[in-house]
């Protein structure tokens, strides 16, 4: 039995997770369930795995949530609260699943107190990968891929050594965006952009997805995950998401892994890791798809990627700040205050103002992540 603490249990990779947990009850304990906001779907889930210890991000909310499961279960509130669940003693690995960096302090406390970690945030490896990856070292703890694309590489490289790597091959799905012609980018909305081909997942990834800044920021999560350089991390476009990434071998052997997009997959291989559970959930039929195709990658209608190769290939300071202002900008558009195209005019205008401190404390990549957030706040159209 694995005892995990959940952080976002409300989001859609904490939705998936409960589903993974629920396939898995002799497997799998949730003692620990941390939200966002939502009180009423953050019940449905004590009620039914009934964890050790909540946790949500409202103070009063977590005091109306008290009075609701009683002096036995304790629940908490604030970045406190995700401290609290991160450290547990009873924890066997924290799945970390907070849309954006606030998972990244739970993360290195969990690491500090020698959980292993499963990681879907991947802002907070872009951000400070480094870091994490060093202190996972130090204590001895594994850093588990949940992002789909991550965790095919982890399952392809089975193991086999550095060296044995020629590439590492992400696979992008293109977004909704993938045949729309340059010109229309102007007009498009937030609607348009949250209509992902093939996953359904939280808002902001969605975007990311569209821009494919998603794929940018998985290219500098692969670079810290696996320990390649930036040159080593290609993307291919694959638009039925069907083959979720590849390692190219030093002899010229590729080796995929194949399943139908469903998260429940790669959530279950990190919570189970290193055992192959038994699990009904995909069922993946090759005829009935019938063909897969891969494309370049449109740099030029897509330059996000290529702000992603330049932060990761620069390092220090500047990834934390490509993904502050990419925050930043994402944000703005689902609000209607800019448009599509001006998130990479405002991630590029951040970076090229970035004076980039080379391998940086925390302390620095959080100053660079607050100064990012400044700066493209205050950014106006030229
Ligand atoms: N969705 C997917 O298929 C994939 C997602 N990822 C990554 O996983 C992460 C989560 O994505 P996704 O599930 O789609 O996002 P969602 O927006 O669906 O969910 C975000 C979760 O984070 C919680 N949350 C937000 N802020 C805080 C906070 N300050 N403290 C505690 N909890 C908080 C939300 O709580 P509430 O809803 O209660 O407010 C919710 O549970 C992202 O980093 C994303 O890039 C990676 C691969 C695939
Ligand atoms: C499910 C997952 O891991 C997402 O990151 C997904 O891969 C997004 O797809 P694209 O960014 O390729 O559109
Ligand atoms: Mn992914």
């Amino acid at each position: 039995m694995k005892n995990v603490v959940l952080l976002g249990s409300t989001g859609s990779i904490g939705t998936s997770t409960i589903k993974v947990a629920d396939d898995l009850p002799d497997r799998i304990r949730l003692i620990g369930l941390a939200a966002g906001n939502n009180l009423e779907l953050l019940m449905e889930q004590y009620r039914r795995h009934q964890p050790m210890a909540l946790s949500i991000s409202d103070p009063e909310k977590a005091t109306l949530a008290q009075g609701m499961v009683g002096a036995t279960t304790a629940v908490y509130s604030g970045n406190e609260g995700l401290l609290k669940l991160a450290t547990m003693p009873e924890a066997d690995i924290v799945l970390i699943a907070i849309v954006g960096t606030a998972g990244l302090q739970p993360a290195l406390a969990a690491i500090r107190a020698g959980k292993d970690i499963a990681v879907a945030s991947k802002e907070i490896l872009v951000m400070a990968g480094e870091i994490v990856m060093n202190e996972a070292r130090k204590y001895g703890v594994r850093v588990l891929a949940v992002d789909s694309e991550h965790s095919a590489i982890f399952q392809c490289l089975d193991d086999k050594p550095g060296q044995s790597v020629r590439n590492l091959w992400l696979t992008a799905s293109g977004g909704p965006f993938r045949k729309t012609p340059k010109e229309e980018f102007e007009a498009i909305t937030v609607e348009r952009a949250l209509k992902h081909p093939s996953w359904v997942m939280g808002r902001k990834i969605t975007i990311d997805s569209a821009t494919l800044f998603n794929k940018g920021l998985e290219m500098i999560e692969a670079r810290w995950l696996f320990d390649v350089e930036m040159d080593r991390v290609k993307v291919v476009v694959h638009p039925q998401s069907v083959i979720h990434s590849m390692v190219e071998f030093v002899d010229g052997s590729i080796i995929a892994q194949i399943s139908t997009p469903d998260m429940c997959l790669p959530i279950q291989y990190a919570l189970m890791y290193p055992e192959r559970v038994k699990s009904e959930r995909v069922q993946t039929n090759l005829a009935q798809i019938g063909s897969l195709t891969f494309e370049e990658p449109d740099v030029e209608r897509f330059p996000s990627i290529n702000l992603a190769r330049r932060a990761g290939e620069v390092g220090g300071t500047l990834p934390a700040v490509l993904n502050a202002a990419n925050e930043v900008a994402v944000d703005a558009f689902v609000n209607r205050k800019i448009s599509f195209l001006q998130i990479t005019e405002l991630v590029r205008h951040t970076m090229d103002r970035h004076e980039v401190v080379t391998h940086p404390t925390l302390e620095q990549i959080l100053e660079a992540d607050t100064w990012a957030r400044e700066e493209a706040m205050a950014w106006k159209r030229p």
